[in-house]
């Protein structure tokens, strides 16, 4: 018997179908850690962060009332790939200690899932048992992300396509695909990976 969950990375870039994917698992009782929504969480709560990104972005990275102002620093990082870095630098050693301490109310489950665009990026693989990429073409995602975030434009999904790693290099690391394209239906992939995770959890 294993003494901890399983733990499975989804990844992908933006507009793959992530989030829907996890969605689904976590209708199967699945417990998900969205790594960019608890991110975006402590860069308001993490007072150590807070200061930590103020001293590199200056304080127009936050609003009067204290919010994220994720409008001016996507503006800022995404098109300035040095300057990312140094953000990712800030953010991820929080995430890392953030989903840790999350894994420990989890210890009951067959498995969980880490959902994040920069997997191999982040390092995550490392500890992560299996990794299972989202696929749709580009185009694709671009029109699913145009309908989804109003206040972008193509232009600037490109620019975050660019400071992300491309499906053929996160190919290398997966190992399950999920094929999200449009004449694909999501539930019957996820639900054989579901029941290989069970197996292998069992096992
Ligand atoms: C730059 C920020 C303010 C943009 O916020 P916004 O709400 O506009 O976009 P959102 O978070 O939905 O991200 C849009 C797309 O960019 C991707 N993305 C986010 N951060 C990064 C990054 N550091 N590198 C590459 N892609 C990224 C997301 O996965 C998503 O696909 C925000 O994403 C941020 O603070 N990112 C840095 C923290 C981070 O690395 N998060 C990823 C998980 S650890
Ligand atoms: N198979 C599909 N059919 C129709 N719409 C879809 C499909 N897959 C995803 N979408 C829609 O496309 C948009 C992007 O999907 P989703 O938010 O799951 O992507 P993501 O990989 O989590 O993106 P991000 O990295 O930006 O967070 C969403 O509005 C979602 O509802």
């Amino acid at each position: 018997m294993r003494k901890a969950p399983l733990e499975i990375g989804v990844t992908g870039g933006i507009g793959s179908g992530k989030s829907i994917v996890c969605r689904i698992f976590s209708c199967l009782n699945v417990p998900i850690y969205d790594a960019d929504k608890r991110a975006k969480w402590l860069t308001v709560n993490d007072l150590d962060l807070k200061s930590q990104i103020v001293t590199l972005l200056g304080e127009s990275a936050y609003d009067s009332d204290g919010t994220y102002n994720r409008t001016y620093v996507a503006q800022r990082v995404f098109k300035d790939s040095a300057l990312l870095t140094q953000l990712n630098q800030l953010i991820h050693p929080k995430v890392h200690e953030d989903a840790a301490d999350w894994l420990k109310s989890k210890l009951h489950v067959p498995y969980v899932i880490r959902e994040a665009a920069l997997m191999k990026k982040a390092g995550d693989q490392n500890t992560l048992d299996f990794t299972v990429l989202v696929t749709a073409p580009l185009d694709l995602r671009i029109s699913r992300t145009l309908a989804r975030d109003p206040h972008r434009t193509a232009e600037d999904i490109r620019a975050i396509m660019q400071n992300q790693l491309s499906d053929e290099e996160r190919q290398k690391f997966a190992d399950f695909v999920i094929d999200n394209s449009a004449d694909s239906p999501l539930i019957p992939q996820v639900l054989t990976l579901h029941n290989h995770f069970l197996e292998k959890a069992a096992h």
